[in-house]
């Protein structure tokens, strides 16, 4: 049987960074990274606290301006871009701690979030259209809470307010989707709805996830880069860095 080539790739990349460094008073908290991402590749970063993961995604999203290196989304070298622009070109991205806006519904996030350049004074004004409305209640079922769509966000459980924000960037169709710790504070069967929304959506985009639940790492992760000290430790299947002692040796060593 044929081995798949390692140079020849059997999709192609939609996220490709190389030699990626940032310093921070000398400090290297990313260090010449190299990562590529395929499409509709599930991506998980893991390493231990200090590693340089939420940095890595930082960089990508423009919050965070690299000192050295490249970051290529479909083709377009991202650290020329401020954060504006790469979300236009493609990038969305979920911070640990949701930032819905509590005293609206669930239906209001989302339809804010549609993008039509709208703001939050404008939407009192704002005539819904069918395709404005269809497309809510497509992202709100696919989010779980299509029969809470009249229901202030206020009264959401922490995992739905997590569902929410991940809707409200999927409104907004990004063909990389970063998340950091998407799962964290949520009960078991929340996890695992997590896990089968991302299988989901991953048909038209690729996502890029930062993760310590390694139960939940094991569920959506075609590959999985280890981080450690701003460098990878290791690449592949959850299988593969799991029995590499390297990574056994990081993870031990906390
Ligand atoms: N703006 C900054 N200025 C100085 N040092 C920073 C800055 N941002 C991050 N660091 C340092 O870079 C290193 C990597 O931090 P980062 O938050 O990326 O790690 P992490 O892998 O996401 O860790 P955790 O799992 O704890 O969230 C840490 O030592 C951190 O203190």
């Amino acid at each position: 049987m044929l081995e798949s080539t390692k140079s020849i790739p059997a999709k192609d990349f939609v996220l490709s960074v190389e030699g990626l460094t940032v310093s921070f008073d000398g400090f290297k908290a990313v260090n010449d990274l190299s990562l590529y991402v395929e499409e509709q590749e599930i991506r998980v970063i893991i390493g231990p606290n200090g590693a340089g993961k939420t940095t890595v995604l930082d960089l990508i999203c423009g919050r965070t301006k690299a000192t050295e290196g490249s970051i290529k989304f479909k083709g377009k070298e991202l650290t020329k871009l401020n954060e504006h622009q790469i979300v236009h070109a493609g990038v969305g991205r979920k911070f640990q701690n949701p930032s819905i806006y509590e005293d609206l519904t669930v239906f209001e996030n989302l339809e804010l979030s549609f993008p039509r350049g709208r703001n939050v004074w404008g939407a009192l004004f704002f005539r819904r259209d069918k395709e404005v409305v269809d497309k809510v209640k497509e992202i709100a079922d696919m989010i779980f809470l299509g029969d809470k769509l009249d229901t202030s966000a206020d009264l959401l459980s922490h995992g739905q307010k997590q569902w929410l924000e991940i809707g409200m960037l999927l409104i907004q169709d990004p063909e990389l989707l970063m998340l950091d710790e998407p799962v964290a504070g949520m009960s078991v069967s929340e996890r695992k709805q997590t896990a089968d929304l991302l299988h989901r959506i991953t048909k038209d985009r690729s996502v890029l996830v930062i993760e310590h639940d390694m139960q939940f790492v094991a569920d959506i992760a075609d590959r999985v880069t280890v981080l450690h000290q701003g460098k990878v430790l290791s690449e592949g299947s959850m299988d593969r860095v799991q029995s590499d002692p390297k990574v056994v040796e990081v993870y031990l060593g906390h």
